[in-house]
């Protein structure tokens, strides 16, 4: 089984602290909670996000990738553990801990993984997952399916450069895990935004084309063009049950996000990443996020790190945001 390490060690969360009793000057690393996973305990209220890491970077391996990302879910905890916290009083973080990917095992880390979602999940708590190479989102997945059921329809939203529709038969790696959902799944749709035009074969557009993806190109999404997109994002939404969130950071300009494995000189601006983060954070059927493939090993000065941190704070303030006015009951 992909091992799972219950408590990161108490060298992780360490921050500024402004004050250490006045709420309003926290940071994150003052509020977070360590939890057991897989272990019965009361159901959460709605106003809780878990953090669980996933330090894994075989699919990497397997792909052909430059390696690193195992050590993100880590560093991107450090990051985080200084951002001011600004949410309202009923508002909790919890971090159960990290599944770690060892001896090439990848389908048992991910079976592991989406195990530990499913009991996020069935305790009302929304998972935040820190990755790993972007093999993380089929854990991710796998946990959300069991939690919803066969028939409910279950959208997929993945922020990426790359489609990741791979074949698979040899072995999955981190870039197959779309191919695999949807030809095993058919009650899953795949809608991916920032595709780079020169990042993928015309063999990936055409298996995309086939299985019926929905995309954006990259150069389609900027200035001028986020309205029409912000309206075909909320309309897939509206069409399934649920909805999942994946971000790529290898998505993001390279200039901005040198520390990914395959990066993107023409990438999306992070503010463009911003918006999307928010508008589907935001939608009452996303049950989840990750964030994938940020690279300690590759970064420079710590940006992308910092980037990836921030991002993954949006996604929480915009899931702690819809349960405002559930706060504090
Ligand atoms: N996770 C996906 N990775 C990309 C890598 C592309 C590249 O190395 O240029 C893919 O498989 O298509
Ligand atoms: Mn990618
Ligand atoms: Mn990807």
């Amino acid at each position: 089984m992909g091992t799972l390490r219950n408590h990161v060690g108490t060298d992780i969360w360490i921050g500024r602290t402004d004050h250490a009793e006045r709420r309003s000057s926290f940071r994150y690393h003052q509020i977070v909670e360590p939890m057991e996973l897989l272990a019965p305990q009361e159901t959460f209220s709605t106003n809780t996000c878990a953090i669980i890491g996933f330090e894994c970077e075989e699919g990497v391996r397997r792909n052909q990738g430059r390696l690193g990302a195992a050590g993100a879910p880590n560093a991107l905890r450090q990051a985080l553990a200084s951002i001011p916290w600004r949410t309202t009083e009923g508002h909790r973080l919890v971090d159960a801990g990290n599944v770690t990917c060892s001896n090439e095992k990848l389908e048992e880390a991910q079976e592991t993984l989406g195990n530990a979602v499913t009991d996020l999940l069935s305790k009302s708590a929304t998972p935040v997952i820190l990755g790993g190479g972007h093999e993380t989102l089929y854990g991710h997945y796998l946990g959300v399916r069991k939690h919803i059921g066969p028939n409910a329809s279950l959208g997929i939203i993945n922020i990426d450069a790359h489609f990741d529709m791979r074949p698979y038969d040899k072995q999955p790696s981190s870039g197959t895990m779309f191919r695999q959902i949807l030809e095993q799944d058919s009650n899953s749709s795949y809608f991916v935004l920032g595709i780079q035009r020169f990042g993928n074969t015309q063999e990936l557009f055409d298996i995309a084309d086939e299985l019926g993806t929905r995309y954006i190109l990259e150069e389609e999404m900027h200035l001028g063009q986020m309205d029409h997109i912000m309206s075909s994002l909320y309309a897939f939404m509206e069409q399934h049950d649920y909805v999942m969130l994946t971000l790529c950071t290898d998505v993001i300009n390279a200039a901005y996000a040198p520390g990914v494995s395959a990066s993107s000189p023409f990438g999306l601006t992070p503010m463009v990443v911003r918006d999307l983060i928010r508008t589907v954070a935001t939608h009452k059927k996303t049950l989840s996020f990750d964030i994938c493939e940020v690279n300690p090993a590759l970064d420079e000065n710590g940006r992308t790190i910092k980037l990836g941190a921030y991002l993954t704070n949006e996604a929480i303030m915009a899931f702690m945001g819809r349960n405002m006015d559930d706060a504090g009951t």
